[in-house]
């Protein structure tokens, strides 16, 4: 492998990514997602859609070509189709765009069983598809699906369909594992041989995910020569999904020193983006956009972090767009837990240090989250304040529920000393309390309320039988987000009671 390979990223989270069991785009979002990844993160060529799908499809392949062509991009947008003579050319034509990646058939089987066609009369069907494309000023790459059974089952095959197409001016073969069924042996084995056969050729490698070694695959392409990878954002894909970006850029990036043109620090932003259209949570322990993933849970690492990073590796979170998090629970020891103290700007003397490592740790015995913005509570509790300090304290509420009317939400509150009472509907026992707040924070303070981003209803774990539910909110005010929790066996209260912290926090 040469020393910094240079490596062409093709991004098809809006084709093989929408293939992703329930996904499905609107053409706006198609469009956002499109210019994310061209502007942003700069990969080299999207794949945005299938030919022939849909109306809907069409009018967005279309979109997506007009904004492209607008700032001379439009030869890194492609769409697949099919051998189906002048019909998918001309679909995607008609739609705007210049590249079609043609999916012809890469193994015996398929030819045979799928498209009952001899190789021949496949090689003949291509070749005029790939001159009709050529007519009308498009360039063409080509997919041979099933490759990974093809060069397994049927080389001949492969290397017969590849002689018989290469003297067409086809840009890059694409070799698809197309049913996940390929170890990284294996891709350096298969791609080798191709490589051998075919020096000059350009070949991108398309990876699944079936048994977890989409990236170890796409890794043993980067080793055997290969010069393009197909991604997707967050992984997405049919079945088990594909390569998903952020990952196959940090390890070539690492590992291989390999040269992309991938702006990393937008990867966080773009799969979160991406995570919000296609409603596929993200897990949490995902590499590099994982919620938790630079998070040091064991008080050893924090400790080892003070003492000249010994816990960080090159995985450093601000590379992503991210910031190092210091879990709080029963694993925190005092480095954890000063870290948060640092970030909040508070600082307690020894005495106080150990009392509250004692209660977070009595709280996550109990499995309760804690979280930063809890510690300030904590701390007041744990060194027996009163709660005196707090600048906004919930005098009295009443909310309503009444089959057939609006829920009402009346209350009384003291914010810097001066109490204020509200009154208003809503479209639930929250929703109107909220409200009510907003009516004396917008109105009668002339001031600005949080905007709520998240809110997520859990009933903490660990088998108690006071059934607490927890609420955990999550508020972003002056380009600041950050979350509150309340615990209460109500699950309005513990929403008022999480909403009470968060205005203390903005009050500080
Ligand atoms: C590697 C991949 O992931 S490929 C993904 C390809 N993209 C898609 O499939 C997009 C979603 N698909 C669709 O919207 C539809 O399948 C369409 C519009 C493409 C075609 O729809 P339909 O005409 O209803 O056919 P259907 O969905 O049953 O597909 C099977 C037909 O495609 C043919 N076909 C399969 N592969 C190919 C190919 N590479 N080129 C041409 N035709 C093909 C089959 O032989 C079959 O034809 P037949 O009905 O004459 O036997």
């Amino acid at each position: 492998m040469e020393n910094h390979p240079r490596i062409e990223i093709m991004d098809t989270t809006l084709r093989d990514g929408e293939q992703t069991s329930g996904v499905s785009f609107v053409p706006h979002e198609k469009l956002m997602i499109a210019r994310l990844l061209l502007e942003d993160l700069k990969v080299d060529r999207i794949e945005v859609a299938s030919a022939r799908v849909s109306e809907g499809e069409f009018g967005a392949v279309k979109m997506i070509c007009d904004w492209a062509a607008r700032r001379n991009m439009l030869p890194r947008v492609e769409v697949l189709g099919f051998v189906d003579g002048k019909v998918s050319v001309d679909w995607i034509h008609d739609a705007g765009c210049r590249v079609i990646n043609l999916l012809t058939k890469g193994s015996e089987k398929h030819c045979k069983y799928q498209l009952q066609k001899t190789l021949d009369e496949h090689i003949e069907d291509i070749r005029s598809v790939v001159a009709y494309a050529h007519e009308r000023d498009m360039d063409v790459n080509v997919y041979l699906e099933d490759w990974s059974n093809g060069i397994k089952d049927s080389p001949d095959y492969v290397f017969g369909l590849v002689d018989g197409l290469r003297d067409t001016g086809i840009k890059r073969f694409m070799l698809p594992d197309t049913l996940g069924i390929l170890n990284p042996l294996q891709v350096i084995e298969f791609m080798r041989k191709m490589k051998k056969r075919y020096p000059d050729l350009h070949f991108d490698f398309h990876a699944h995910n079936d048994y977890d070694l989409a990236v170890s695959n796409v890794l043993a392409a980067v080793l055997s020569g290969v010069k393009g990878l197909h991604t997707t954002i967050n992984g997405l894909g049919e079945r088990a999904g594909n390569a998903p970006l952020a990952s196959v850029q940090a390890i070539l990036k690492d590992h291989f020193h390999a040269i992309t043109n991938i702006d990393e620090s937008r990867l966080n932003d773009v799969s979160r983006v991406v995570e919000s259209y296609s409603g596929v949570t993200i897990p949490a322990n995902k590499p590099i956009v994982g919620e938790s993933v630079f998070t040091q849970v064991a008080g050893v690492h924090a400790d080892g972090d003070n003492k000249n990073n010994l816990y960080c590796n090159d995985l450093l979170p601000e590379r992503f767009g991210r910031v190092r998090e210091y879990a709080l629970g029963k694993t925190s020891g005092k480095a954890n837990i000063r870290k948060n103290l640092e970030s909040l700007g508070l600082e307690l003397d020894e005495d106080s240090m150990r009392k509250v490592t004692e209660r977070i740790i009595e709280l996550g015995d109990r499995k309760e989250l804690v979280t930063q913005e809890d510690l300030p509570y904590i701390i007041s509790d744990v060194l027996k304040h009163d709660g005196a300090q707090n600048k906004v304290k919930l005098l009295s509420y009443f909310v309503t529920l009444a089959q057939g009317l609006k829920p009402m939400a009346t209350l009384s509150i003291e914010i810097n000393g001066k109490v204020y009472q509200e009154s208003s509907s809503g479209d639930g026992q929250y929703d109107a309390f909220v409200r009510a707040l907003r009516k004396i924070y917008k109105g009668t303070l002339n001031r600005k309320f949080p905007m709520l981003t998240n809110y997520a209803v859990t009933i903490p774990p660990g088998g108690r039988t006071d059934a607490f539910v927890q609420t955990v909110i999550t508020w972003n005010y002056d380009n600041r987000e950050f979350r509150t929790r309340g615990l209460d066996a109500d699950q309005t209260e513990a929403a008022i009671k999480a909403t009470i912290k968060m205005l203390n926090i903005i009050e500080e």
